[in-house]
């Protein structure tokens, strides 16, 4: 029997890897607002964008340390189902951005070592979602959507957040089975592992994935 795992395919930016990744089964779409990323969307092919996206597959966009004024436009023109604050918007912040717009907001993560999650802790009782995400290296340009996996293992055992999580960072094809397997993960989050370069999805490769999570 197939899984009931989830998966969020991130950093869309093209109609046809929206539709790849709904047709092979993603339950959640991102899409990035971060102007230094490759992902980066502006406002009209954000919205056409998710126009095309179907009901039951949630709309999520990604902010970094988003103004008001930031959110307020993306809010106000892009039909959605999600914010991901992937700054370091603190456990207020949450609240407020909550708030404000009256969507589930999914509070990034990173971890790099066991200390890191404590985090999570303090975020469970403000955030709707926890996306627990590898940390950025030192210097690196984007805080997420780097590609890189922290040691899985720091979660075996700990599965029972009390809210629900997303595991990202690293994940591939390839990788994904096992990353489920030690971390009991039921939903799962991927950019980087399903392009061909930063940026640039292949939707062979977002089926491979999603074909890899439904095995499980
Ligand atoms: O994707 C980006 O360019 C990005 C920019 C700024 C903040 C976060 C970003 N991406 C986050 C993600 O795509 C995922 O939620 C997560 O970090 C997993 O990414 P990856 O390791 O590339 O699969």
């Amino acid at each position: 029997m197939p899984s009931d795992i989830s998966v969020k395919i991130c950093g869309l930016s093209e109609p046809a890897h929206v539709d790849a990744a709904v047709e092979a089964g993603a339950r959640y779409v991102g899409f990035v607002f971060f102007p230094k990323s490759p992902r980066h969307l502006d406002l009209r092919r954000a919205i056409d964008l998710a126009v095309g996206v179907p009901g039951g597959v949630a709309k999520v966009a990604l902010t970094v340390n988003a103004s008001d004024a930031e959110l307020d436009a993306i809010v106000d023109s892009v039909p959605l189902d999600m914010l991901q604050l992937h700054g370091k918007e603190t456990p207020g912040r949450v609240t407020e951005i909550k708030t404000r717009y009256g969507l589930p907001v999914m509070k990034a993560i990173g971890i790099a070592e066991a200390s890191d999650l404590a985090q999570i802790d303090l975020y469970s009782d403000v955030a709707d979602q926890l996306l627990i995400d590898a940390k950025p290296p030192r210097g690196a340009e984007l805080p997420g959507g780097n590609g890189l996996a922290f040691d899985w293992r720091l979660l075996a055992g700990r599965k029972y957040w009390r809210k629900p999580w997303m595991l990202a960072g690293g994940l591939t094809p390839e990788n994904v089975a096992e990353a489920i397997h030690l971390t009991g993960a039921r939903q799962v989050d991927v950019s980087s592992g399903v392009e061909t370069a930063p940026g640039i999805k292949d939707s062979g490769l977002i089926q491979a994935f999603l074909a890899a999570v439904k095995a499980e």
